[in-house]
């Protein structure tokens, strides 16, 4: 009864100040002003009233004391091989049994969730697809693209984007999965018998040279050339990225313009857009010319088109023989065409796409690839029983290149690809921006807060995974997955906004891997308990992983 008439007083006297302070103002000041004050007042008070429901709910969950203004940014500004720890760390330290725990970077709330139950109603929703404002960083690079897009731009290029990685168009790229392991293979003989080398870079420059490829039809030679400027600029670019993500000072857009890695970047963006926008225009001029080519034939022999099973033409001719050989289509000639020529997808629509493929698509593979080889080196026996599959999937040929049917028979290989993603997923951190409230396990997460989903702990739960830091390829065994929650392994996210490259990324993966294990057997140097992690945009190791090869007969 008390507190209600306190309240009741306190009302009264709030309502009266608010009546005597427009008084004031109706009085003294001229109408323009008067509906000006009225609307910034009325802004603040809801501001303020959305505002301290937010810090109300938020500071439900549990998580570590944060300070005015800067919550808890100073505890993550340590070196950048510290802050992965750190964050892993808050969520052990304060969500251990409910998988959420909360913290502040400056005056954002970051929910930070490893628990099925907890990452679903996020994963799985529809309403809950914007990417947070940690994934703007790459807007400069990638644009709006299908990575960082939202709303109903996401949803139309994603509608585009789904036909370009049918199981028929990923056929086509077997060919050029082959020949760069084959190029891999031989880059590497130079480090047979050696104590130790650092296995990462080249499996990077790989998946450089086959994303290139696939994606812009582009063959850039990164493993045999590592020193152009593309591929330079690359790297530089991602780096450039993962340092403003892990300085909050770098955030501002005014303070990053003041520092050398702002040049870096802008000279970076010059190169990687100047050669997109480059192949756009060739590739255009190519496809017109041999659609000329096409229609004379066409009047010719009164060939047909082939079509897909939608009737689409798919701009290729049913008859090799007609028009040379049949051309392998990259990404970019499929964005082409479904570009309406610019009425749908203009030129930087287009550049947006490319180089999110570029992006998503190589260092993800790199990472998961590295791993997997650095594991199956580290349990001689595993690598002995996913070569043996191996070998009788290829008929115990070791030179013939695997077909997309033989690269699909290999289920122990998808085992051990699987389990290494469990342990190391290349995306550790998967972030959304919460538009609307939802409820998280007895937590009731408001709009505004930051969903940060720590794939790397979810994946170490042990009621799901026993001894989950054992590397057990057998966990992926079909009858050993039966009941198993369906959001407790997400390498891929999950839900509507998953990753559209998945199975290219396992025939990728496993295009390469059977490559290397057919002709060296393949030995971990570095413990994994010695290496230290460095999780921003993708979970690499920071000193790479060493290993040591030897030629099988
Ligand atoms: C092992 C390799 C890969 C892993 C582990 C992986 C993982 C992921 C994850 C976790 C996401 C969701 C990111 C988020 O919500 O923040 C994602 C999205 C995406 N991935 Fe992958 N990825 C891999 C390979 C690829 C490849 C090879 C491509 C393309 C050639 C690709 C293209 C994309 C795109 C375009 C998206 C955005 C999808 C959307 O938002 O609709 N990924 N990937």
């Amino acid at each position: 009864m008390f507190v209600n008439m306190f309240e009741n007083v306190e009302s009264y006297v709030q309502s009266s100040l608010v009546v005597q302070f427009f008084q004031m103002i109706f009085t003294r000041f001229s109408p323009l002003t008067v509906l000006l004050t009225t609307t910034v007042t009325i802004w603040l008070i809801n501001y303020n009233r959305r505002r301290s429901r937010l810090v109300r709910l938020i500071e439900k969950v549990p998580g570590p004391p944060a300070l005015p203004f800067v919550g808890n940014a100073i505890e993550i500004n340590v070196e950048p091989d510290e802050v992965f720890a750190r964050l892993t760390g808050v969520r052990k330290l304060f969500g251990r049994r409910q998988g959420i725990s909360r913290c502040w970077m400056l005056s954002v709330p970051y929910v930070m969730i490893s628990k099925p139950e907890c990452v679903e109603p996020i994963l799985s929703s529809p309403k809950h697809i914007d990417k947070s404002s940690d994934y703007s960083y790459l807007h400069p690079w990638l644009g709006t693209g299908l990575l960082t897009s939202f709303g109903s731009k996401w949803h139309s290029r994603r509608k585009i984007l789904t036909p370009a990685f049918h199981f028929k168009i990923l056929e086509d790229f077997i060919d050029i999965f082959n020949e760069q392991s084959s190029i891999l293979v031989r880059k590497l003989s130079k480090e047979v018998n050696k104590d130790s080398f650092n296995i990462f870079p080249y499996v990077t420059l790989c998946t450089l040279d086959i994303v290139c490829e696939t994606a812009m039809g582009q063959n850039i030679k990164a493993q045999s050339n590592s020193d152009s400027d593309y591929v330079k600029a690359v790297y530089e670019i991602g780096s450039v990225v993962q340092k403003r993500q892990a300085r909050f000072w770098m955030q501002s857009d005014f303070i990053f313009k003041l520092t050398e890695d702002y040049k870096t970047h802008e000279r970076c963006l010059k190169i990687l857009h100047g050669f997109s926008y480059g192949v756009i225009r060739e590739r255009k001029e190519q496809m017109k010319t041999a659609e000329l080519l096409r229609k004379n034939k066409f009047d010719q022999n009164n060939n047909k088109l082939s079509v897909d099973e939608n009737g689409n033409n798919t701009g290729m001719f049913d008859d090799e023989e007609s028009f040379g050989k049949k051309k392998r289509l990259a990404f970019l000639d499929l964005l082409i065409t479904a570009s309406g020529n610019g009425s749908i997808l203009n030129d930087e629509d287009i550049r947006e796409e490319v180089d999110t493929f570029m992006f998503e698509g190589h260092d993800t593979t790199s990472a998961a690839v590295s791993w997997c080889l650095f594991l199956i080196g580290s349990n001689l026996n595993i690598q002995e029983k996913a070569l043996q599959e191996i070998d009788e999937v290829m008929g115990g040929d070791r030179d013939r290149a695997p077909t997309m049917k033989e690269l699909n028979e290999m289920k122990y290989l998808e085992c051990c690809i699987k389990e290494a993603l469990r342990l190391y997923p290349s995306v550790p951190l998967i972030a959304r921006h919460l538009k609307e409230d939802v409820m998280i396990d007895k937590y009731l997460i408001p709009a505004g807060t930051t969903a940060m989903i720590v794939t790397y702990q979810l994946h170490r739960n042990p009621e799901i995974f026993k001894n989950p830091e054992r590397y057990d390829p057998d966990r992926f065994l079909p009858e050993n997955c039966i009941g198993r929650h369906p959001y407790s392994y997400i390498p891929f996210s999950a839900g509507p906004r998953n990753c559209i490259g998945q199975k290219f990324a396992i025939l990728e993966e496993k295009a390469i891997i059977s490559s290397v294990l057919r002709k060296y057997k393949i030995e971990a140097v570095d413990r994994r308990e010695d290496l230290t992690l460095l999780g921003e945009l993708i979970l690499r190791p920071k000193d790479g992983l060493a290993v040591k090869i030897t030629a099988r007969q």
